[in-house]
């Protein structure tokens, strides 16, 4: 387990552009050294904020878009398009701008596909193209993500993964069936654990006063049960990017 290294900026805006910039480069160094970068997008309103910074910025196009695997760490169970989806914020944040290879980029199944209404069949579709991108000198089913995004909601979520929901404890599938989510839409699709432990890295966004509590549970030893963002960490490293707002509980002692 790598211990949790915190960065924290003015503001929610300066985070997003600090983080998008940070992305850029580390995408870069991977394209540098084995050709092709592989990084797990998150929903939410911190996430799409890291999505339209990095499409805002003059450096983007340092990345080869061609060459970078996209994946989502969760995704509401809604028909394709839904505004709600995941997919649908990002490809209008950044994904659409972009000149990404469409066979390059996983979403998760919607509602209304081959599975309509079954998010479980989903899960279990997406652990097989997980496990497809797989090669021999990774750890696991999943591809070694070279970074994985995460918001982090009030309640310490992350991905769609909720204290004391069974997602949480789920410590062998890759993928799972998400009911009764406490942030709507109920039913969703989410890595688990074990997958989000399988990146090289683990950034975790949290901006707003709104997260001080969850940000500061997480990071001041709480259990992934009760905080499933303080399971939430990469191979290599776990990085907490915050504002001043979602770090104003934080002991001194885990402040930069
Ligand atoms: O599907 C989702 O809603 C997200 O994946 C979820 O995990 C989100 O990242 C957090 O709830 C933080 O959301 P905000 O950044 O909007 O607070």
């Amino acid at each position: 387990m790598t211990a949790p290294q915190v960065v924290v900026h003015h503001h929610k805006e300066e985070m997003a552009e600090a983080a998008a910039a940070r992305l850029i480069t580390t995408v870069v160094d991977a394209q540098l050294s084995r050709g092709a970068a592989s990084v797990v997008l998150t929903g939410g309103r911190n996430g799409n904020g890291l999505l339209a910074a990095l499409g805002a910025s003059r450096a983007r196009d340092a990345v080869d878009w061609s060459r970078l695997d996209l994946w989502w760490g969760d995704e509401r169970f809604l028909p394709e398009g839904d505004p709600e989806r995941n997919h649908t914020q990002a490809r209008e944040a950044l994904l659409d701008a972009v000149p990404l290879d469409p066979a390059r980029v996983h979403p998760m199944a919607s509602s209304d596909g081959a599975f309509s209404g079954d998010a479980e069949a989903a899960a279990e579709a997406y652990v097989a193209e997980l496990a497809a991108a797989a090669r021999p000198e990774d750890h696991g089913p999943v591809p070694s993500f070279d970074v994985l995004l995460l918001g982090v909601g009030p309640d310490a979520h992350v991905a769609s993964l909720f204290p004391e929901h069974p997602g949480v404890r789920e410590a062998e599938r890759t993928v799972v069936g998400v009911h009764g989510a406490p942030k709507p839409p109920p039913t969703r699709v989410s890595l688990t654990l074990p997958a989000i432990r399988a990146a090289k890295e683990v950034w975790l966004l949290a901006g707003g006063e709104d997260k001080a509590g969850a940000v500061a549970m997480a990071l001041s030893g709480a259990g992934e049960l009760q905080a499933p963002a303080a399971g939430a960490y990469g191979r290599q490293r776990t990085l907490w990017l915050l504002d001043e707002a979602a770090a104003a509980q934080l002991p001194r002692a885990l402040k930069p």
